[in-house]
Parts: structure tokens; C-alpha cells; sequence
């Protein structure tokens, strides 16, 4: 006999597992859905994006088919076949449980833990879709309601139009005017003289000044007006990034993101505890268990998780809440399609913490062309109330841009 909460107010009754899920399965029959299905299939494709973006597709015996993106990453493709049997059988319904499991079933085969969660994450994500298709409700609804209508994105410029000679400046007057954003990011790291590499670098403090420069350039021209970031890629020492942190505090910045490698979180500890300088960081981190430390060791001001690399929507809503028992923003990290950077999107919605979700595409011309929904409008996404993730792939886009040797997916 099961116990549940409706014996605590009748001792005398008595539900076994079949009739409570019979119950549920009554409920989610009203809604239009139904619990009784099971997965047939895992199918990926890779598109030539900003990088070889890995779209997931999930098959069902109800015909209904949900969509993820994995994070790029080698093998990631090869690793979704292996889980696939694991998959086949199950229902997507079970989300937290059939995460878990091909967690346990992939380490248990010696896989390289980084790359699995990325592969999990585009599974993880195409479940959510697939379970608001099912249930007839959108993703934000799985994850415990709205707490914004809209969430704001920030649009990457990465190093400006380097046609122009104060170029950081240019372009970020050109994407607040033109395209409408009101949060932007710049590289901190564009290599110049003897930067060439992307190490943990020492800079002279010439080499500071250089940077020192292009933020200044940038906040005098659209300061007033937007907020705008600053990534240094983990190019940097310790010492270094003290030294630039500092010499940054007197300018209007929104974050200073990676100045260092991401390994270390003593030393992320250390810059972050050093100045007033903002330091975001999170998106090299996997899981709840990696980025657990960041938040307990307060080694970074705001928290940049990506989605479908760190474990998906629940983690991704399970790291915000970590973070929010020190009252840390999250600004999500997103260089992906369309399809993760609305599950970035719903979660977004569904947190308290969020602070902006990253668009990296803005010099894609098609990259809205993969689905058939708006997406971004003047710097934010408004959440659908459309099953699921509430997208239709574009299966010509999609063909159009698949990286040679891919198949396409099967027709739902
Ligand atoms: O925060 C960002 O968008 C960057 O760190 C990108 O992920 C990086 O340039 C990819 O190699
Ligand atoms: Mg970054």
C-alpha cells in the first residue's frame, strides 16, 4: 500500500501505486495529454551555426516529438546514440529521473564527464518540450510558473566592426540604435602585439591600459543608455586581473566576465573579493555540483551557467535557487540556436534571479529563419504560452544549414 498526503486527512483509505497513477492519468487525460506514452526513438542533426549547434529530437508512440539543443562539444552526437537505449521504453514524463539515470549509466561506462552533461542537456531540454506538449502546458509551467513576461537578452558584439578604428565604440552605438538592445557585452581579450594567445596571461600595464581604453570608448558613447559587459575569455593571471578589476572600478561596467581560468575557484575567489569590479563567470562549469562552489565560495558577483552544457532547465533552475540563498544573479550564457536559447528563455521566466540571457547570433542573418516563431524583438523574448518550448523547426532552414554528412530528421 502507498501512503500519499490524502490518508493524512482519511486514515482509513487505502490507494495502492496502480490507482494513484490511474488518478493522474485521469487528470492528464482531461487536459488533452495523457501519461501512457513511451519513447521510440533519439534522433540528432548538426547545424553550421557560430558553432556546429546539436539539435535534439525525442520520439514518441503518441506521435508527439520534443526538441533540445546540446551545447557543441566533440562526440556529442555520438554520445545521445549511446544514450539512446536507454531512452527507448521510458516516459518522457519522468524528467528528473531519466536525467539521473543516463548520468549514472554514462559515467558508469567512463565517459568524459563534461561532454555527457552537454549530450544529457539536449536530451533534457527535448523533454521539457516533449512533457508541455504532452501536458498541453509551456515549459516556464514545468518549472514552476512565471516570474516575467518578457526576459531581457543581451546581444554579444564580441570585438565590434573591426573595419572601424574606435570599432567596440561603433558598433555598440550601431546594435543599441539600429537592433534596439539596451545590454550589450564586448571581448576584453582581442589580442593585440604579444597577445596572441588565449592563456593565463600577464599584462603589463600596458597592455591594461589597451583595455582600459576600449571600455572607456564604450561606456562614454552608450553608457547612458545601455549596460554593457566585458569578456576576458579566461585569458588572464590572478595578479592580472586583480590589477585590471581595479583599474575598471571608476567606469559605469556591468560585469567583468572569466579574467581568469575557470578551474580554479580559489583564484575566481580571490579577484571577485578583490574589487568592486563586477565578476561574472560559469559557463566552463557543469552541474549543480560545479557551480555549487562558486556560489558557496562567493567567488563570483553574478552567475553565467550555460543550459545546455550545464545539465538543462531543471539544473539550470536548481543552480539559480543555490545561487539565490546568497542573492546572486543569474545572466545566462548562450551561443546556441534558437531551440536552447528559448529553454534558456523559459527558465529565465520561471526564476526570481534572473538578470539577462546572452544572444550571440546578431550577426547571423538566418538564424530566426530555424524556426518559424519570433524569437528576439528589441532585446527581449516574450515567453509563449505555446506547448513546450513553443517552437516549430524550419526543416528547410535546417537542411540548408546542416553540417555536411548530417541527416535530416525524420518528419513528426
Ligand atoms: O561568453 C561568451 O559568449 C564567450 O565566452 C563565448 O562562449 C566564447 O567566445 C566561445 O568560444
Ligand atoms: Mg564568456
Amino acid at each position: 500500500m502507498v501512503r500519499d498526503y490524502r490518508q493524512l486527512h482519511d486514515p482509513n483509505a487505502e490507494y495502492t501505486m496502480r490507482e494513484l497513477s490511474a488518478d493522474t492519468m485521469g487528470l492528464a487525460a482531461k487536459r488533452g495529454g495523457g501519461r501512457d506514452v513511451s519513447i521510440t526513438d533519439v534522433q540528432t542533426t548538426m547545424i553550421d551555426g557560430n558553432f556546429p549547434w546539436t539539435l535534439v529530437r525525442i520520439y514518441t508512440d503518441a506521435g508527439i516529438v520534443g526538441t533540445g539543443e546540446a551545447y557543441w562539444g566533440a562526440g556529442v552526437p555520438e554520445l545521445i546514440d549511446r544514450m539512446t537505449p536507454f531512452l527507448v521504453g521510458e516516459n518522457p514524463l519522468d524528467i528528473d529521473r531519466l536525467y539521473e539515470h543516463l548520468i549514472q549509466k554514462m559515467s558508469g561506462e567512463g565517459s568524459i564527464a563534461g561532454v555527457t552533461v552537454t549530450a544529457v542537456s539536449g536530451i533534457e531540454i527535448a523533454l521539457h518540450d516533449l512533457a508541455g506538449k504532452i501536458l498541453d502546458v509551456p515549459a516556464y509551467q514545468l518549472l514552476g510558473g512565471k516570474y516575467r513576461d518578457e526576459v531581457r537578452v543581451y546581444c554579444d558584439c564580441h570585438a565590434g566592426d573591426e573595419s572601424e578604428p574606435d570599432s567596440n565604440a561603433a558598433e555598440a552605438e550601431r546594435v543599441v540604435e539600429e537592433l534596439g538592445y539596451d545590454a550589450l557585452k564586448f571581448d576584453l581579450d582581442v589580442p593585440s602585439g604579444e597577445e596572441k594567445d588565449r592563456a593565463n596571461r600577464h599584462l603589463s600595464d600596458r597592455e591594461i591600459e589597451h583595455k582600459v581604453e576600449i571600455v572607456e570608448e564604450v561606456t562614454d558613447r552608450v553608457g547612458d543608455r545601455a549596460d554593457v559587459a566585458f569578456d576576458c575569455h579566461w585569458s588572464f593571471t590572478g595578479g592580472s586581473a586583480k590589477r585590471l578589476a581595479a583599474r575598471l572600478e571608476e567606469y559605469p561596467i556591468w560585469w567583468l566576465e572569466d579574467p581568469v581560468p575557470p578551474e580554479n575557484h580559489d583564484v575566481q575567489r580571490e579577484v571577485t573579493q578583490h574589487t568592486s569590479t563586477p565578476i561574472a563567470a560559469g559557463e566552463n562549469v557543469y552541474r549543480k555540483h560545479g557551480q555549487r562552489r562558486l556560489v558557496d565560495q562567493q567567488a563570483v558577483d553574478i552567475l553565467a551557467p550555460d543550459l545546455p552544457k550545464v545539465g538543462g532547465m531543471r539544473e539550470t533552475r536548481k543552480i539559480a535557487d543555490l545561487a539565490d540563498t546568497y542573492y546572486m544573479p543569474i545572466a545566462m550564457h548562450n551561443v546556441s540556436s534558437p531551440v536552447a536559447t528559448m529553454a534558456s528563455a523559459h527558465v529565465a521566466s520561471a526564476i526570481p534571479n534572473s538578470l539577462a540571457v546572452e544572444f550571440h547570433s546578431y550577426q547571423l542573418g538566418w538564424w530566426e529563419d530555424l524556426v518559424e516563431e519570433s524569437v528576439i524583438e528589441e532585446g527581449s523574448i516574450e515567453i509563449s504560452e505555446a506547448p513546450g518550448l513553443g517552437l516549430t523547426l524550419d526543416l528547410d532552414t535546417v537542411s540548408e544549414h546542416m553540417v555536411s554528412g548530417e541527416e535530416l530528421f525524420d518528419e513528426a
